[in-house]
């Protein structure tokens, strides 16, 4: 197993993300932030808080989107698919859309997303900010528009996002 990015390095991280995308959307006017269920939105919370301390007095629109029942593979094999809540109480008609998952691979995920957020209508733009991205691994013509750190990995290791919340600390792994 071995360390991508420790406790430190991935709140620095997450701050320069923040500052990169206050450099694009400035005060967000019409900006609003979706994370992506499940494991996305411990990445997405923690962007949404910083940039309010970043902004006071701004209210950033903030949802957490599942993906379940848009997955590609939702209908094939024996897999039970458990959904997770789907918390977004805004329209994101004609506004600019910042996507935020933990790790990009394949890109099936944030395929999926693109569909499920259509049904909280049509966005002038979306953005996708990943702290994880799988170089060489797509298989869909997916990027990032924001990046934590780009990694090679062969195809039987996995990354592990974790976080001090929910995995009770905060790092980046590379497992065997
Ligand atoms: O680009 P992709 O290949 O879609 O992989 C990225 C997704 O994988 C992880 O989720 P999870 O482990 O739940 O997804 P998986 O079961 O699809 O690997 C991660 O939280 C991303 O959402
Ligand atoms: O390495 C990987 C690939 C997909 N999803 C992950 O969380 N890690």
């Amino acid at each position: 197993m071995k360390t991508i990015l420790n406790d430190k390095q991935l709140g620095i991280t997450i701050d320069r993300l923040c500052h990169q995308l206050l450099e694009n959307h400035l005060r967000f006017e019409d900006t609003v932030l979706i994370g992506l269920q499940p494991r996305g939105i411990y990445l997405s919370d923690r962007i949404h808080r910083k940039l309010s301390q970043l902004l006071p007095g701004i209210q950033i629109p903030y949802g957490k989107l599942d993906i379940t029942f848009y997955r590609d593979d939702f209908k094939s094999g024996n897999e039970l698919h458990v959904p997770n809540e789907m918390d977004i109480n805004f329209s994101i008609e004609g506004k600019k859309v910042v996507l935020i998952d933990d790790v990009l691979y394949t890109g099936r995920t944030i395929r999926s997303a693109l569909d499920a957020m259509l049904d909280f209508g049509r966005p002038s733009s979306v953005e996708l900010l990943v702290l994880i991205d799988r170089r060489f691994s797509r298989q869909l013509p997916i990027q990032s528009d924001y990046t934590g750190r780009t990694i090679d990995a062969i195809i039987t290791q996995r990354v592990k996002v974790l976080w001090k919340e929910k995995d009770g600390k905060d790092e980046v792994v590379l497992v065997d």
